[in-house]
C-alpha cells in the first residue's frame, strides 16, 4: 500500500446541472510532463527549476522517490516550482503508488544507482504490466529481481546500455522509461520494438521532445510508417528550466461539462502546440457536434442541442477514454471506441470497469477485443465504483451531471492527478448557478 495516504476513500455523490454549465476553469500542470521534468533534472549536469508542476499523489510520489535516490528538490516561491539539485544516486525504497510514470520512469534511473533499490507500490499496482521494462533493463547490463511490483534494482554505479529489442504493445512508458535515463548509459541506448502497435504515442513524442530540450541526441527509425526504433545517444543531460503546460487530460471532464449539458466551458493557456495527448479531446468533441475554438483566452467548448456518438480509434490518446465513454453515453446515436485493449493494464482494467458501471445504472456498454461498444440507453442514479482510478470518478462525475443520485464511493482517488477535484466540480456548478446561465464567464477556478 501507498504510504502518502492515497489510499484514503471518500463518497461522493455527483452533484447534477440544473443548468447548462457555464465556466472558465484552470487546470493544473500535466502529470506527464512534470514527473518526466523531474527525472531530466534529476540526471542534469546542474539544478534545474520546474515551473507550473503538479501537486498530486503521482507528482509527489516522483518527488519522495528522486529525493530518496539523492536529489534535491524543494519549493521555491509556491509548491508548483520545484528546485531541482542532482546528487549521486544512492540506494533506495521507492513507493510506486500506482503511477505508471513511477513504476515505469524511475528504474532505469535507479539503475545508476551505487546500491540496491527496491520498488513497491499499492496492491493494485502488483497487477499493472512491468516485466517488459524489467527484462528491457537486464538486456542492457542490469541485474534485476522479479518482474512485477515488487522488485529490486541490483544497481552498481554504472550501466552498460546497448540495444534492446521489447514488446511495448502494452504501455507506452516502457519506451519512455528507457529512453529517459539512458543519456547516462555507457553507451546510451537503441531500444527497438517488436510486436502490434505501440499505444500513446504522443508520449513518447513528448520524451523525445523533452530529452531533446535537454541537449539530449535522440534518433527515430521508422517500419511500416510508424516508429519502431529509438536510439539515444550517451552524454550529458542538460539543466533545463521547464515550464509545465496545464494537463490537457484532466482539462476533458471539465470541457465535457459543456457538451453534455448545452454550456460553454473555457480552459484557459490550452498551448497552441503540444504533445499532450489530451490536445485530441478537441477534434473528438468536434465529431460528437460541440463547437470547439482554440483563441487567445483558451479552449472553449459550447455544447451541441444534440451531442452525437462517435466512432474512434483511441490507441494514441488512451488516458481520455474514460472520459469519452461518458461522453457516448450521454450522447444519442451509438459509439465504437477501438484500439484501447492496453487500457486492461492501466490502474484498473478500464473497459471491464467502465462496462460494470454503466451496466448497474441501466446503460448499454460492451466490451470488445479492443474497446467499448456504447449504446444510446436511459440511465438512472446508483452506486458508481471508482476502482481507485481517477479518470473513472471523474467519468462518473460527468454522468452525474445529467443523471441524479450516482454516488461515486470515492472520489479522493482524483488526487492522483487532481487533488481537489470535487471542490473544481462544485465551484464550476455554483457558478453557473449564480450566472443563471446568462454569462460565459460564470464561474472561474482559477
Ligand atoms: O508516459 C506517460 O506520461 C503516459 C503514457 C500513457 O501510458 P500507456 O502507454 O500505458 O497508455 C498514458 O496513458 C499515461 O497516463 C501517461
Ligand atoms: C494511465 C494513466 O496513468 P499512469 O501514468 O499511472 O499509467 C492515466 O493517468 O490515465
Amino acid at each position: 500500500m501507498g504510504e502518502d495516504g492515497g489510499v484514503s476513500t471518500r463518497a461522493w455523490t455527483a452533484p447534477t446541472a440544473p443548468r447548462p454549465v457555464r465556466a472558465v476553469v484552470a487546470v493544473p500542470g500535466s502529470k506527464s510532463m512534470t514527473n518526466r521534468a523531474l527525472v531530466l533534472a534529476a540526471l542534469a549536469d546542474g539544478p534545474s527549476t520546474v515551473t507550473g508542476a503538479l501537486r498530486s499523489r503521482d507528482t509527489d510520489l516522483m518527488i519522495a522517490a528522486l529525493r530518496a535516490l539523492g536529489t534535491g528538490i524543494t519549493e521555491a516561491d509556491s509548491a508548483t516550482t520545484l528546485h531541482v539539485v542532482p546528487g549521486p544516486i544512492r540506494g533506495a525504497h521507492i513507493d510506486c503508488g500506482l503511477a505508471g510514470t513511477v513504476m515505469r520512469f524511475v528504474p532505469p534511473l535507479a539503475a545508476l544507482a551505487d546500491a540496491d533499490v527496491q520498488f513497491d507500490g499499492d496492491e493494485q499496482a502488483r497487477t499493472r504490466p512491468q516485466a517488459t521494462l524489467l527484462d528491457g533493463l537486464r538486456g542492457l547490463g542490469v541485474r534485476v529481481d522479479g518482474d512485477r511490483l515488487p522488485f529490486t534494482v541490483h544497481a552498481r554505479g554504472e550501466v552498460p546500455g546497448g540495444t534492446v529489442t521489447i514488446d511495448a504493445s502494452g504501455s507506452s512508458q516502457f519506451v519512455s522509461g528507457l529512453l529517459l535515463s539512458a543519456a547516462r548509459f555507457d553507451a546510451g541506448v537503441t531500444v527497438r520494438h517488436d510486436g502490434p502497435p505501440v499505444p500513446s504515442l504522443p508520449h513518447i513524442d513528448m520524451t523525445v521532445a523533452m530529452l531533446r530540450r535537454a541537449g539530449v541526441t535522440v534518433e527515430i527509425a521508422h517500419r511500416h510508417g510508424a516508429p519502431s526504433e529509438w536510439t539515444v545517444k550517451p552524454g550529458a543531460v542538460r539543466a533545463v528550466d521547464w515550464v509545465v503546460e496545464p494537463d490537457l487530460s484532466n482539462a476533458t471532464p471539465f470541457l465535457a461539462a459543456a457538451a453534455v449539458t448545452g454550456g460553454e466551458v473555457t480552459v484557459p493557456h490550452w498551448p497552441a502546440e503540444t504533445t499532450q495527448a489530451g490536445d485530441a479531446i478537441r477534434a473528438i468533441l468536434t465529431d460528437m457536434g460541440a463547437d470547439v475554438r482554440r483563441t487567445d483566452a483558451g479552449l472553449t467548448v459550447r455544447g451541441p442541442g444534440e451531442l452525437l456518438g462517435l466512432d474512434v480509434d483511441l490507441h494514441d490518446v488512451g488516458e481520455l477514454a474514460p472520459t469519452v465513454t461518458a461522453l457516448a453515453a450521454l450522447a444519442t446515436t451509438p459509439s465504437t471506441l477501438r484500439g484501447i485493449a492496453h487500457l486492461r493494464g492501466h490502474e484498473t482494467d478500464r473497459l471491464a470497469a467502465l462496462a460494470t458501471e454503466f451496466a448497474g445504472l441501466g446503460g448499454d456498454v460492451t466490451e470488445t477485443a479492443d474497446g467499448l461498444e456504447i449504446r444510446p440507453s436511459p440511465l438512472h442514479g446508483g452506486p458508481w465504483r471508482a476502482y481507485a482510478d481517477h479518470r473513472m470518478a471523474t467519468a462518473g462525475a460527468i454522468v452525474g451531471l445529467r443523471v441524479p443520485g450516482i454516488e461515486i464511493d470515492d472520489v479522493a482517488t482524483t488526487a492522483k492527478t487532481l487533488p481537489g477535484f470535487d471542490r473544481m466540480w462544485e465551484t464550476m456548478l455554483d457558478s453557473s448557478a449564480a450566472h443563471d446561465g446568462s454569462h460565459p464567464e460564470g464561474a472561474r477556478t482559477e
